[in-house]
């Protein structure tokens, strides 16, 4: 009989900037060996050339998935984003090739929340001013302008995962917590949704933003809402570089009309570590500068390469596609005895008669049949007996509106 799954040493699986040895761990325990991991992000014809034979990919937050380069990634099965944000991947253009995408979507919310307060805490001392400062033998021994956290008003913009740890945490430090959302949230502990943006950042000492990368988050700290916080207030920015314009913020710091900011995220980041860092904020003593590690701890980053690769063994050996990001959720039971063919299709009307159709005309029984769609996309599992796969899978490949169409054993 003809295999038509594909022999696991067959499937290529590119990993990108510097994802934790323990995904590769994971990958080689469930069989594949066929891994290749490299410490940075790839762009333009890089990419492209190393995603032409991959058939999985891991990513963090820098490199871009666009239609383009999904466009020269043929044999592309699957992205793992191994972070929490998903807005470097095309996902509607992946989604139409059928591609799955899956994220780790709670695994360095604690890392960032404990960077976040811990800035808040130094900001409000002007300890970063004051070590810059030590650093060239100066020595700013003053109380001015340096503050306790205790009693101080926190404003969380984006009241999610990160957003609520942060509330716990700086509660826990005698702050009070109001937030901003736009979706009405269960305020944790005493915090409270304020009435606003606008309310949010006259009333808070320190502002601290974590909405995802979103047409309606971009720039959304501009010059007006800088110039709406209090005098003197503290910016927090460990979200995405999109959501605040940096020429104003630089302006805001040199006029002193805030008393600092710490920015772990950028418009523009190098792509590794050998790459220059720019931004108009360099130089600035009350500014804390942080290369995009906000996630950026080995307990988050271990977590993450376990979780996400365990997601795509998932979806590579039994077609389980539940929290994907952006593909139908299907979970399915092992198949014992039996082969499982995945039709990945266009939702379009009289697609799944066709599908069985192909059953009833070619008289093969169907022992489970699994199916999710979403507005563009649907997804059917369906368990055969052995001797019938071939043909089947034949057949389903042919129908119009097939985006792909595979078969596992
Ligand atoms: N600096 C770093 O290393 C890291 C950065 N991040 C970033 O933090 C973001 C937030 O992460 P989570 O809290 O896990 O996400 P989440 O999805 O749990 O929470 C985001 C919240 O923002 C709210 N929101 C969306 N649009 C909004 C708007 N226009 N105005 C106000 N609120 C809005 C949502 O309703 C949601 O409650 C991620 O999307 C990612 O971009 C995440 C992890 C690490
Ligand atoms: O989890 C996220 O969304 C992050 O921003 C972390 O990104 P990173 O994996 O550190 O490139």
């Amino acid at each position: 009989m003809q295999q038509t799954s594909l022999d696991k040493s067959k499937i290529k699986f590119l990993l990108l900037e510097g994802i934790h040895p323990s995904a590769q761990d994971v990958l080689r325990r469930a069989g594949y060996s066929q891994i290749e991991a490299l410490p940075g992000a790839l762009e333009g014809d890089d990419l492209k050339r190393k995603l032409h034979d991959a058939h999985f990919v891991g990513i963090r937050s820098r490199t871009q998935l666009t239609a383009d380069v999904l466009a020269h990634a043929p044999r592309l099965v699957a992205v793992g984003a191994f972070c929490i944000g998903t807005n470097q991947i095309d996902l509607n253009a992946a989604r139409e090739r059928g591609i799955a995408v899956f994220n780790a979507p709670y695994s360095n919310t604690r890392s960032v929340a404990e960077l976040v307060l811990a800035e808040a805490i130094l900001l409000l001392r002007g300890v970063p001013e004051k070590n810059a400062v030590a650093h060239r033998g100066g020595w700013l021994k003053s109380a001015d302008n340096a503050y306790e956290a205790r009693g101080k008003t926190l404003g969380i913009v984006g009241y999610g995962s990160i957003g609520t740890q942060l509330s716990v945490l700086a509660e826990a430090m005698g702050m009070h917590v109001i937030f901003h959302d736009v979706v009405n949230k269960l305020p944790l502990g005493n915090a409270h949704q304020a009435e606003s943006l606008a309310a949010l950042l006259a009333q808070s000492d320190v502002v601290s933003l974590h909405v995802p990368q979103l047409p309606s988050t971009q720039w959304m700290i501009g010059a007006a809402e800088l110039a709406a916080m209090k005098p003197g207030a503290i910016l927090i920015n460990a979200s995405r570089g999109t959501v605040v314009e940096i020429e104003p913020l630089a302006e805001a710091i040199r006029a002193k009309r805030l008393l600092g900011a710490a920015i772990d995220v950028f418009p523009t980041e190098p792509k590794s570590n050998k790459d220059e860092f720019q931004s108009p904020l360099r130089g600035l003593d009350n500014v804390i500068l942080t290369p995009h590690i906000g996630g950026s701890t080995m307990e988050a980053q271990a977590n993450i390469g376990v979780e996400v690769a365990e997601k795509l063994v998932k979806y590579s050996d039994n077609g389980t596609s539940i929290t994907s990001v952006n593909f139908p959720e299907v979970a399915l039971p092992a198949h014992p005895g039996k082969h499982r063919i995945l039709h990945i299709h266009k939702n379009v009307p009289g697609i799944m008669s066709a599908i069985n159709q192909v059953f009833a005309d070619n008289h093969i029984n169907i022992a489970a049949q699994y199916l999710q769609t979403n507005e563009k996309v649907g997804y059917v599992v369906i368990d055969l007996d052995a001797q019938s796969s071939e043909l089947a899978q034949h057949e389903l490949a042919q129908i119009e509106g097939t985006i792909r169409c595979r078969v596992l054993f």
